[in-house]
């Protein structure tokens, strides 16, 4: 489900920063070579996180889904010279173009990219970070939360990616929920009611959850 109409959106991002060269590559990389294009965070939102990025000013960002790197590269865009982000992803054979990408935006040397499940890497980092961006598999989302809840700054924001899930959030009396569905309504529900955070869902896209934690 499409929330915002299409010539809204066109002009929304039309009064958005440009996307330059690179972030325009990826993007036209990914649609002709990978599976699920439209997985990546895109033009709106990448430059979202650009900018988050920038006013949060963090010391370390850890975001979990790297996929082609188009969300990686805005968010290293937005960091200080001394800052890094780690970034995670199971699935090895993006590596190569990954890792172009990353060289070409020039800022390889600030991004740890780490290959293998998330739910095994992220109890090996101690932390802490200031910023965490959850973008892949959604069942395991509250279980990415639990692991870094603990290692995020007070201060720190955590922002979820695709939590309308296309809108199949508004589920009516008596409908079936698919696991996804479900993972991503028990997520909600459990950021609400986290007295650690406070918190608003964005409709950017598919939606952004960002939690702010409180101590
Ligand atoms: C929606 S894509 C990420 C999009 C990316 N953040 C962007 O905006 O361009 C989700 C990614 O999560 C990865 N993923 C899924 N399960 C994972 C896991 N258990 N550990 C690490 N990465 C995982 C997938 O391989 C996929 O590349």
């Amino acid at each position: 489900m499409e929330f915002i109409d299409e010539a809204i959106l066109t002009y929304c991002e039309d009064h958005t920063s440009n996307e330059d060269d690179l972030l325009l590559k990826i993007t036209r990389e990914t649609q002709a070579k990978v599976m699920m294009p439209r997985m990546i965070s895109g033009h709106l939102q990448g430059k979202m996180l650009e900018l988050f990025t920038k006013m949060q000013n963090p010391t370390t960002i850890l975001e979990i889904g790297t996929y082609t790197g188009y969300s990686g590269i805005c968010m290293a865009r937005g960091l200080g010279k001394d800052s890094k982000l780690i970034t995670l992803d199971i699935n090895d054979e993006l590596e190569t173009m990954v890792r172009g990408f990353f060289e070409e935006s020039g800022l390889a040397d600030q991004i740890d990219y780490r290959l293998g499940n998330a739910l095994e890497i992220i109890p090996t980092l101690p932390g802490p970070f200031d910023m965490v961006f959850i973008d892949a598999d959604k069942i395991n989302y509250r279980n990415y939360y639990d692991l870094i809840i603990d290692k995020l700054n007070p201060g720190g924001i955590i922002l979820a990616d695709n939590v309308l899930w296309s809108g199949k959030i508004l589920v009516e009396e008596g409908q079936k929920i698919d696991k996804d569905t479900q993972a991503i309504l028990d997520f909600n529900r459990m950021v609400q009611n986290d007295p650690r955070v406070e918190n608003a869902l964005l409709p950017i896209r598919d939606g952004v959850m960002m939690a702010r934690k409180i101590q």
